[in-house]
């Protein structure tokens, strides 16, 4: 018997790495009151990318401020495996880590998952997407890397579309998620490659009205997702 479809839909997940980090539980909060979906928290360790930003302890002070928020981690740590256990004490949802940074997918997904947290993998702009063929059925999301991880506010990389276009082809359900550069001048590229989960840092940070950018960019991806669901 085939399994149920999964329906599509477009969320935002603001990634507050380039707020104001002095006020982080209010501009965290700034950005769920304006429609945010999730939390990306850019979790760096200074190794696997060239910058550092927090860890779990700066999670667990956040979580009870705004304790139904989703927190998906992006994890620019190696190994990978590292944090799984404190992340998910602390109260992170989700745990999306690089398939560069860990020997054994599998078994950090397993650990993800025995943890009590959804399981996200991502791949730097230099890998090449066919390397999670065998993993796409063990994780929750793909997280499609359209600049080099470790620093907000990066040129948005339109040569990523093809991987997301892969994707989509390939596995019509899952979700998969575009991170680095995703403003109102990028969105539609995303959303025509089949993108589902946006992450845009700077564009909302920097806006006057957050609310209205996550709404445009929500409704791009929802008319892309409906477009291509009356066209199968
Ligand atoms: O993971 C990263 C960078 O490594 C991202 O989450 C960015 O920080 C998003 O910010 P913008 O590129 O949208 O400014
Ligand atoms: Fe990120």
């Amino acid at each position: 018997m085939s399994s149920p479809r999964k329906s599509l839909s477009g969320k935002i997940g603001p990634s507050i790495l380039n707020s104001d980090l002095s006020n982080l539980a209010s501009e965290c909060q700034r950005m769920l009151d304006s429609g945010a979906d999730y939390l990306h928290l850019d979790v760096m360790d200074g190794h696997f990318v060239p910058n550092l930003t927090f860890g779990h302890p700066i999670v667990k002070c956040l979580r009870p401020k705004m304790p139904n928020a989703m927190f998906e981690m992006h994890m620019m740590v190696e190994p990978a495996e590292r944090w799984i256990e404190d992340m998910a004490a602390s109260g992170a949802n989700m745990y999306t880590f690089h398939y560069e940074a860990t020997q054994d997918v599998p078994g950090c997904v397993r650990k993800i998952k025995e943890a009590g947290m959804k399981a996200g993998i991502s791949i730097k702009p230099g890998t090449k997407v066919e390397v999670l063929d065998p993993f796409i059925d063990l994780v929750d999301t793909v997280l499609i890397m359209t600049v080099e991880p470790g620093f907000g506010g990066q040129k948005f990389m339109a040569d990523m579309m093809p991987k997301i276009e892969y994707l989509r082809e390939h596995f019509s359900d899952l979700d998969i998620g575009v991170d680095g550069g995703v403003s109102l001048d990028t969105i539609q590229m995303c959303a025509n490659a089949g993108a589902n989960m946006i992450v845009s840092g700077s564009a909302l940070m920097k806006s006057d009205n957050p609310r209205e950018v996550m709404q445009t960019l929500r409704n791009t991806v929802e008319d892309s997702i409906q477009k291509s669901q009356l066209e199968r």
